[in-house]
């Protein structure tokens, strides 16, 4: 616990990334990874896509959650059965998550501070699973500001911002290259899922 942010760590086998990496790769070829722009137009270093009924998204307009693949127009595959089971595993809620937002790192790339806070209700936890590179993930606090925290996050953890900890400032300052040969070519692979609506 990491100012209530729950960590499980090696939560998945090797084995059980392999093939969950294989249905990552199914919902990618069905929907492409993008690179997003802030608000301000920036492009964000991360590339993404989703899986289930929402998909995450962001432009010039803000952040909000789509039902079609900016691209292809089409719905976003069905999250894949192992990521389920997971947050089955580590919620124990019967609901299942709506979204699960596929980022992908490379080398260089990394994500602000910020809060998870584009859902309908926050009595729902989010969980992220990372895959392959590991990353140092920050963590703040609800407020803005204020000291912070770090931990590396490696392939196959699980963690879990929930409950006081739902709304907290978290972020990835740096991608270890090189630190897994779970990805062919290196990179880093985290899946969000989260109660959109
Ligand atoms: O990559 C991570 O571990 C965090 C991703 C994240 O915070 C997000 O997509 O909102
Ligand atoms: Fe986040």
């Amino acid at each position: 616990m990491l100012r209530g942010v729950a960590v499980f760590r090696e939560f998945l086998p090797l084995d059980d990334q392999g093939a969950m990496l294989d249905e990552i790769r199914a919902v990618i070829a069905a929907a492409p990874l993008f690179r997003p722009v802030t608000r301000w137009g920036r492009p964000m270093s991360t590339r993404m896509t989703s899986a289930g009924r929402w998909g995450w998204f962001s432009d010039r307009r803000g952040y909000r959650y789509v039902g079609t693949h900016p691209e292809t127009g089409e719905p976003f595959p069905p999250i894949p059965p192992s990521v389920l089971a997971v947050w089955e595993q580590v919620t124990g809620l019967a609901r299942q998550p709506d979204c699960c937002l596929v980022n992908f790192y490379d080398a260089r790339a990394r994500m602000g501070l910020h809060q998870d806070r584009d859902e309908a209700d926050f009595t729902y936890p989010v969980v992220s699973i990372s895959l392959g590179d590991s990353a140092l993930f920050r963590v703040g606090n609800i407020e803005r500001g204020g000291s912070t925290e770090s931990l590396w996050l490696h392939s196959g953890d699980v963690l879990v911002m929930g409950g006081p900890a739902r709304l907290v400032h978290h972020g990835i300052d740096r991608i270890r290259p090189s630190s897994s040969t779970l990805i062919e070519g290196g990179g880093r692979i985290n899946l969000t899922l989260r109660v959109v609506k």
